[in-house]
């Protein structure tokens, strides 16, 4: 799960837009380069073309987790680059536990959904827990990228320092520092960083309604369990990644 990087903050000629195609779950891996649609089924035609000196960015946060993504991207170019926004897996699970809640009302708590029977081990088979086993996802990846394919955004500085992984997104991908501070200010009514001005536009443009929304009251034991649970695979994050992500 990763978080939005804002992609409007990428926006200038050298950055082909994603095409939106027929999903089909996670069996389609979307916006290949051009010049691959030939060796993809029919869906890959749906693909803008990716002119030379262009950079084709695609998000879909479910590749991370999905187990076939690096076979299938590594099989597609193996020198794609590879941007990965985490975030405290505690919180994110939260926010994972809001998103589906606005969809489902009447879903059960989330202690009943976080722990077997509700008061057991952490039911690691509940998606918005298994997300946050970002160790063990990512040893999946590094078995065919090099680390140095990765770079990994902090979700925290994100919204404190919007510019700062910003400038490093634009330095991994050789792109020249445009966006920086002087973008953004700090929109206090909805509490996170937006963009002085959307590209084109002339008005500020702050991610939606569904970005950002209030985390329902999870108890603090609840929230204590579930900080343990996630040390250890955290710790080993930070030793893989050579990045530490402050969580702890
Ligand atoms: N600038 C800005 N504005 C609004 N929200 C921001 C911003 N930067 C980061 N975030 C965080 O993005 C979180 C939502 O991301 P999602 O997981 O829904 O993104 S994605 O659709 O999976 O890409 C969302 O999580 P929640 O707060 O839990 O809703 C935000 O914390």
């Amino acid at each position: 799960m990763p978080l939005p990087l804002q992609p409007a903050a990428l926006q200038r000629p050298q950055v082909a837009p994603a095409a939106i195609l027929a999903h089909l779950g996670h069996q389609v891996l979307r916006a290949p380069p051009s010049r691959v649609c030939a060796h993809f089924s029919p869906q890959w035609s749906l693909m803008p073309r990716t002119l030379d000196g262009q950079i084709t960015l695609e998000k879909t946060p479910s590749y991370f987790v999905t187990r076939e993504a690096p076979g299938r991207i590594h099989g597609m170019s193996p020198d794609t680059k590879l941007i990965v926004v985490v975030r405290n897996p505690v919180t994110r699970a939260i926010s994972d536990y809001a998103q589906t809640l606005s969809k489902t009302p009447g879903l059960p708590s989330f202690r009943a959904l976080a722990f077997r029977h509700g008061l057991g081990p952490v039911d690691t088979a509940w998606s918005a827990v298994r997300i946050g086993l970002y160790a063990q996802h990512l040893t999946n990846w590094l078995r065919l990228f090099p680390l140095s394919r990765f770079l990994f955004v902090s979700g925290e500085r994100l919204v404190s320092d919007p510019a700062g992984e910003v400038g490093r997104v634009q330095d991994f991908l050789g792109l020249k520092r445009v966006v920086t501070d002087k973008h953004f200010y700090f929109n206090a009514t909805k509490g996170f960083p937006c963009l002085k001005k959307a590209q084109g536009g002339s008005r500020p443009r702050c991610l939606g309604k569904s970005k950002g929304r209030p985390h329902p009251r999870v108890p603090e034991a609840v929230v204590r369990r579930l900080r343990d649970f996630y040390r250890p695979f955290n710790r080993r994050f930070y030793q893989m990644t050579g990045q530490d992500f402050g969580w702890d």
